[in-house]
């Protein structure tokens, strides 16, 4: 059986509600019966009118965060539950821009993950070394460290649910994308480290995506490596006719 390649696009903190419902429904009409699996990472305030613009179409919604417990005195963050019932699908943590700008850590990234699962959302969770940390030849033993912590304590069924997301920090919004073989190595790092803990089973359903300045042109050969299972994508993922061939990446 071919894989389904996931393109997930991330949108930061980019379009405004009506911007965002505008581009999902062009979109729509742009990716119907594409064989990859299209997720839009939208802001929370454009999650309602994403999800409305988005209806009976095979475009799935993430939100870009989330907060670990269900309700309480956290003024001005979001809970698992209120995404579930908005209908949301996905939610992306432990993004290195929530982890350097908001101080996220591998601990609270786990709790994330947890509470996602409680309320029946699929983490998009991201991992990924600095500049400095490849130089300094720890990719490896960071990206497992990370990885490793970010799944403690998850069932199997939760972690084949899983995507992981690999992002070096250094590609990210640089347009330095890595080699196809630098990503392929940690994403395959990545999937190894799932089997240590999981078996071979589980860790051949995780999804490891690779994300980091995927282009139009990049993302055909990315997305056909070995333990890739497609992209996180930033900048490309705001352009309509950029993410179409993304989506679409094997022509
Ligand atoms: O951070 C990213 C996706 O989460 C990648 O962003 P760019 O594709 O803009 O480099």
């Amino acid at each position: 059986m071919a894989r389904v390649i996931m393109a997930a696009g991330n949108w930061k903190m980019n379009k405004t509600p009506n911007e965002a419902a505008e581009f999902v429904g062009a979109l729509k009409a742009k990716v119907e019966g594409a064989y990859s699996e299209v997720v839009v990472g939208v802001p929370f305030v454009a999650l309602s009118d994403v999800k409305k613009a988005a209806a009976g179409s095979n475009i799935k919604v993430a939100a870009q965060n989330m907060h670990w417990e269900e309700k309480g005195a956290f003024t001005g963050e979001v809970s698992g539950q209120m995404l579930a019932e908005m209908g949301i699908e996905y939610v992306i943590i432990g993004h290195s821009e929530r982890r350097q700008y908001f101080a996220e850590t591998d601990e609270t990234v786990n709790k994330k993950v947890h509470s996602a699962f409680k309320y029946g959302l699929t983490p998009i969770v991201c991992c990924g070394e600095s500049l400095a940390q490849r130089e300094q030849g720890v990719t490896a033993d960071l990206v497992r460290f990370q990885v490793k912590i970010a799944l403690l304590g998850l069932s199997a069924d939760q972690v084949k649910k899983t995507v992981i997301a690999y992002e070096p920090i250094w590609a990210i919004g640089t347009g330095k994308t890595a080699t196809n073989e630098q990503a392929e190595e940690v994403c395959a790092i990545i999937r190894e480290c799932v089997k240590e803990v999981y078996g071979s089973e589980v860790a051949d359903a995780t999804r490891v995506l690779y994300g980091g300045s995927v282009t139009a042109a990049s993302a055909h050969d990315l997305f056909n490596m070995p333990n890739i299972d497609g992209g996180l994508v930033g900048g490309a993922s705001l352009k309509l006719d950029d993410f179409e061939k993304i989506v679409k990446y094997n022509g």
